[in-house]
């Protein structure tokens, strides 16, 4: 079988070790640069590249709509999604049954539709508010006894190693550890009814007890982050891993004996995840405890709506306690470090470009002006106020081509029962893994023009002066196309603007290196290492 399938694909050009073993891609995967690698193969080899045993990544614009197609042409998700198991049953992520897919979808898109989540901003706004305060207080260093300045410390939730994910010591910061906080804050409070309290305690370190299993001194950000390289990687094993009592059993294998550390500490993570998730929907769902519009409410009611209980009956009943642990542990992993990652490049864009920087906020002074300076006060704009100013939206949507959060190609498969699928003129047989790499499609000239490379706000304005070819969202793959598309959307968009707005409005901020240039590492999603930046008051 395995010749046969090397066979099949000899029409397509890639690297001849790639025909045989996924181990170049898993390679390349583990050292978090996979979409860098899939997008030198394409420059080498053309837009169709076989970059494992059956998996051709598809560099053309032309293969978006065929690769992440609706309706009845719509491919499934590949069995790579198999490595994303959390609890032992499949959640709207990563299940590949579509009639599976279609239910969670609808309980989960009201509730994440743009309707519900405004009506949550309050919520938000009590994050953001938060977010302020700390910053606040890191921009003013106060003075000890003797006179002399000292600098206010953070030690806030550890990366992989032993660097510290946001210290901070008088002006300077890593605001990507903030904006972990605060998008942590936000999602765990809609999601589990109670916020995971970051922000209050300046770290994304959990109090220890807060979990019955070990959560050692590793940070909530750096679990979800490591539990995603891990699982960027074992998907391109996907034999090994799996909801089946087999794939149970050598999942437990792996995150013992595994002999790669990162590996066994993102399976660990994973486990830790549940045990966290599971103890906060249990004790949100527990009757006595205080119960609120937010979202976990919204999913509960709509779960039960689907199982063909409405109105007062499908109140009372319970819900099954493992679905909803599945679903708000999937909105933590999916919905928070995504948004973190994405605000901390589109800032660093912004910090990199001058004229952009103080474009925007002319922008924002003359929409919103000045917001309250006093600490008691704490005062953040409204989504109103901020959502369609269009030099904001255009620098975001720029900054999210630039940077591309989500980098790889998603994979989908075509079903083996299937024709012969025609894509850009050749013939794909069943049983293939496509993808279409972000990373590439956002950077190709064919598409943006020469200037593909650049960071060029006005290629999304409609008024520009600037010779530039136009962008069409339809290429921008930050959110990913078709029915698996991101159902989280409009909440990111709306955090995001909220957060990028507030931070310019209210600080004067600048890059602390800024020769350098910003570093990221890719699990599932690309994510910035860290942004220094120096803050003081407006
Ligand atoms: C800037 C932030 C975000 C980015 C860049 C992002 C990106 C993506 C992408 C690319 C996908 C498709 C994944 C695939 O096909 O394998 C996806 C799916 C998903 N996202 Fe997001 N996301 C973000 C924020 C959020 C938020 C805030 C939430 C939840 C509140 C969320 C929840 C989800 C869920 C549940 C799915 C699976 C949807 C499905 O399969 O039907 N995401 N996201």
């Amino acid at each position: 079988k395995w010749l046969f399938d090397a066979r099949q694909y000899k029409h397509i050009p890639g690297p001849f070790l790639s025909r045989y073993t996924s181990l170049p891609l898993a390679l390349h995967s583990r050292g978090g640069k996979r979409h860098l690698y899939v997008d030198s193969l394409h420059r080498k080899y053309g837009p169709l590249v076989l970059i494992a045993p059956n998996h051709i990544s598809c560099a053309h614009p032309d293969a978006i709509s065929v690769v992440y197609a609706q309706g009845d042409h719509a491919l499934p998700k590949s069995d790579f999604y198999k490595a994303f198991v959390m609890g032992a049953t499949p959640n709207l992520f990563n299940t590949q049954d579509r009639e599976l897919h279609s239910k969670r979808r609808r309980a989960l898109a009201h509730p994440l539709s743009y309707k519900s989540v405004k009506e949550m901003e309050e919520w938000i706004a009590v994050h953001l508010s938060k977010l302020v305060r700390n910053l606040d207080k890191l921009c003013k260093p106060s003075i000890t006894t003797n006179g002399s300045a000292k600098h206010h410390s953070i030690s806030n939730g550890l990366g992989l190693g032993a660097e510290t994910l946001g210290r901070a010591s008088g002006s300077q910061l890593n605001i990507h550890a903030w904006f972990n906080c605060f998008t942590f804050d936000v999602i765990s409070d809609l999601a589990f009814g109670q916020s995971l309290g970051m922000l209050d305690r300046g770290t994304d370190v959990l109090p220890t007890g807060s979990s019955s299993k070990k959560v050692d001194d590793m940070g909530v950000a750096a679990m979800v982050g490591v539990r995603g390289r891990a699982a960027a990687f074992l998907g391109l094993f996907p034999y090994l891993v799996g909801f089946s009592p087999i794939g149970m059993f050598v999942r437990r294998l792996l995150t013992n004996f595994w002999p790669d550390a990162l590996i066994r500490k993102g399976l660990s993570s994973s486990d830790m995840l549940e045990d966290i998730a599971t103890e906060c929907v249990r004790r949100r769902l527990t009757p006595s405890k205080i119960s609120r519009d937010d979202l976990l409410n919204r999913l509960v009611n709509e779960l039960k709506k689907s199982d063909q209980l409405v109105g007062d009956e499908a109140l009372k009943e319970p819900v099954d306690e493992k679905i909803v642990v599945t679903e708000a542990m999937l909105l933590l992993s999916a919905g928070s470090d995504t948004t973190a990652d994405s605000a901390a490049a589109i800032l660093w864009y912004i910090l990199a470009n001058k004229p952009v920087h103080e474009r925007l906020v002319s922008e924002l002074d003359e929409n919103i002006g000045t917001l309250s300076q006093d600490l008691d006060l704490v005062d953040v704009p409204k989504h109103d106020q901020v959502k369609s100013l269009p030099y904001l939206s255009a620098t975001i949507q720029e900054a999210l081509r630039m940077f591309a959060t989500n980098a790889f190609g998603l994979p989908r498969v075509v079903p083996p029962s299937v024709e012969p699928l025609m894509l850009i003129g050749q013939r794909i047989p069943g049983g293939t893994e496509l993808s279409v790499p972000a990373y590439t499609i956002q950077r190709d000239i064919d598409i943006w023009g020469e200037d593909a490379h650049q960071f060029r706000v006005e290629r999304w304005l409609q008024d520009s002066e600037v010779e530039v070819k136009k962008g069409d969202p339809k290429y921008l793959l930050t959110f990913g196309v078709g029915p698996r598309m991101c159902i989280g959307k409009n909440l990111a968009m709306m955090q995001l603007q909220l957060m990028i707005a507030t931070i310019l409005l209210r600080y004067k901020i600048e890059l602390c290196d800024p020769e350098k240039d910003l570093e990221a590492i890719e699990g599932f999603m690309n994510k910035p290492v860290e942004v220094q930046i120096k803050i003081s008051p407006r």
